[in-house]
C-alpha cells in the first residue's frame, strides 16, 4: 500500500520545462500542475515528444530543464516518494513472452501487495484473458499482452497514474473497461496522465499539447491555466 503523501494543492507541478532531442527543441516554457482527481491528455503528433514528456514525469528521463515539483517540494528530494506513488505504464506493454498472464500478472504486483491467486485469476478473467491464463504470453496477440499489463491496474493505488498509449491494440469492449477503469480511479481521487492517439470518452480532460515546436496546457480542471 503507499503511504499517505504530504499535503499539497498539486501531485506534480511542473514549470518552464524544456527538452531538446536531436538537436530539436520538443517543448520549451511547459507549465501545468496535476492535481489529485484529474485526467489529463497528453497531445500532438507523431514524434512530438508525448512518451518523451510522460518519461520526463516518470523521473525515466534526465534530459530537460525547467523545474518539477512533488506535493509541494522539489521533486529531486522525495525520489522514494516519487516512486512509491507513481505508476508507469509504458507503451510496450512491459511483459515477459515466456512467461503467462498469471506469472506476470503476478510479477507485476509482487512486491506492493500479497494477492492470491484466486484475486489474480479473478483480474485476468474481467480483462478477457481467463481462458488465456496459463499460456505463454509469446503466444498470446498484441491486445491481448495488453490486456495484461492492463491487467495490473486493477490493483493500482499509487496516487498518479502516467499511461503511454494505453489503448494501443484494444478492441472497442477493451477501450470501454479502460475508459470506465480510468473515470472511475479519477472518481476516487487519483490522477492519471496519459497519451493516446484515440480520442477517450472522457469527460474533464486537462490538455496538454506538443508539437510543431509549441507545446501549452489547457482547461486545467483544477482551475490553473498555464502555457508555453
Ligand atoms: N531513444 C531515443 N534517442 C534519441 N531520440 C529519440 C529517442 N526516442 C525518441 N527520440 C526522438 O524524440 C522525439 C520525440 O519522440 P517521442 O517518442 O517522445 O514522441 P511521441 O510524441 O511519443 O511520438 P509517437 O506519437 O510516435 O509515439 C522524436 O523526434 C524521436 O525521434
Amino acid at each position: 500500500m503507499t503511504e499517505p503523501l504530504q499535503q499539497a494543492d498539486h501531485l506534480l507541478k511542473v514549470q518552464s520545462l524544456e527538452c531538446e532531442r536531436d538537436d530539436r527543441v520538443l517543448f520549451r516554457d511547459l507549465s501545468f500542475s496535476i492535481v489529485p482527481g484529474t485526467l489529463t491528455r497528453v497531445e500532438g503528433p507523431n514524434g512530438s515528444g508525448k512518451t518523451t514528456l510522460l518519461r520526463i514525469l516518470a523521473g525515466l528521463n534526465d534530459n530537460w530543464s525547467g523545474q518539477i515539483y512533488w506535493c509541494g517540494q522539489p521533486r529531486h528530494k522525495q525520489w522514494d516518494s516519487v516512486h512509491r506513488n507513481i505508476l508507469y505504464l509504458g507503451h510496450r506493454p512491459g511483459i515477459k513472452g515466456v512467461l503467462t498472464p498469471m506469472e506476470n500478472l503476478q510479477a507485476l504486483v509482487a512486491g506492493r501487495q500479497s494477492v492470491s491467486r484466486d484475486v489474480l485469476s479473478r483480474a485476468l478473467a474481467q480483462v478477457g484473458l481467463g481462458p488465456w491464463e496459463n499460456q505463454p504470453c509469446e503466444h498470446l496477440s498484441a491486445g491481448q499482452k495488453r490486456r495484461v499489463a492492463l491487467a495490473r491496474l486493477l490493483f493500482a493505488d499509487e496516487p498518479l497514474w502516467l499511461l503511454d498509449e494505453a489503448f494501443t491494440a484494444l478492441d472497442v469492449d477493451a477501450v470501454a473497461a479502460v475508459e470506465q477503469l480510468l473515470a472511475g480511479r479519477v472518481r476516487d481521487g487519483g490522477a492519471v496522465v496519459m497519451t493516446t492517439h484515440h480520442q477517450p470518452a472522457l469527460d474533464n480532460m486537462q490538455r496538454i499539447r506538443l508539437g510543431h515546436g509549441m507545446a501549452e496546457s489547457s482547461h486545467n480542471p483544477a482551475g490553473e491555466v498555464a502555457h508555453g
